[in-house]
């Protein structure tokens, strides 16, 4: 009796060993992928005039959403079995200003040796039918432990702030449905995605004349009389130097 409370005590030693490096091995993950997004983004910080990473949110998926997972899915209940088909354990958002950054983001994380990109979902080329937008990267990084180097997921969801503003309001609102949205919300979650895209190739269109004024003014001179000469530039000159073209127009 004594000998069977003993080793069931050992067995539950080695299980909670096992849990917390399997859970660390993604806490490890999560923080080499952290470390080379601040890389970037102090690097485009100091040595680019602009930084296409507005912010970074990264979550370790709590052991009770990953078991509903696994359960919803039908996996076994195993650790190989979750390291294998779970692949979102550890997930990063990269929140950007425009499309073209997402890809370039994409590109600078996709030309990195110790990275390997496992699956690539475009929802920006191929949004959801409810109207989600998004680049899904499922990539694997080595994370080298004491006893050997493990290759680990990690889910890495980059999009734009109007696509992110959309999503976070959407899963709001599929939760406070229990999943089931009224279809009348759901058309207008529809329209408003659109929108959203809208909005998204709009700022982008508006960035790319700013940058194309930015190769002007280094050629020609003066950008901001350059802003206020050119009527192309008219929309960015009033986003830029508002005050100036009030002056001008005498308002
Ligand atoms: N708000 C919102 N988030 C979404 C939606 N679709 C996907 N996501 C996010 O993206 C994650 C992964 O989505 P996908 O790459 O499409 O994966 P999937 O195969 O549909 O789903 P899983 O297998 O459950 O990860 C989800 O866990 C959410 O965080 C959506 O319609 N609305
Ligand atoms: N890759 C990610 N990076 C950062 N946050 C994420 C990522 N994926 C999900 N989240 C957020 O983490 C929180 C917890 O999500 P959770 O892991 O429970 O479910 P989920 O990943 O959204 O869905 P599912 O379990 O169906 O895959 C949610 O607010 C979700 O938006």
């Amino acid at each position: 009796m004594e000998k069977q409370k003993i080793d069931t005590n050992q067995m539950l030693i080695t299980l909670k060993k096992e849990m917390m490096r399997f859970m660390l091995t993604y806490k490890f993950a999560l923080e080499e992928i952290n470390t080379k997004i601040d890389i970037l983004t102090q690097e485009f910080q100091y040595f680019h005039d602009y930084n296409p990473i507005e912010h970074a949110k990264s979550r370790l998926k709590s052991p009770e959403s990953i078991l509903k997972k696994v359960e919803r899915k039908g996996y076994d209940f195993t650790l190989n079995s979750i390291q294998e088909n779970i692949r979102d354990i550890a997930g990063v958002r990269i929140t950007c200003s425009f499309i073209t950054d997402i890809y370039e983001i994409k590109n600078m994380l996709a030309k990195q040796k110790d990275i390997t990109i496992i699956e690539c979902k475009d929802y920006i080329k191929d949004p959801k039918p409810n109207g989600y937008q998004s680049m899904h990267l499922i990539v694997q990084i080595p994370v080298f432990m004491s006893d050997g180097e493990e290759k680990v997921f990690v889910e890495i969801q980059i999009r734009t702030i109007a696509m992110d503003f959309w999503a976070s309001l959407e899963h709001k609102i599929y939760y406070k449905y229990d999943k089931e949205i009224p279809e009348q919300m759901k058309i207008e979650l529809s329209e408003a995605a659109v929108t959203a895209a809208q909005l998204d190739r709009k700022m982008e269109s508006i960035h790319l004349e700013m940058n194309k004024l930015k190769e002007l003014s280094k050629e020609e001179g003066n950008p901001e009389e350059l802003l206020i000469q050119n009527e192309r530039f008219r929309l960015p000159a009033k986003f830029l130097n508002m005050k100036k073209i009030f002056e001008e127009e005498g308002t």
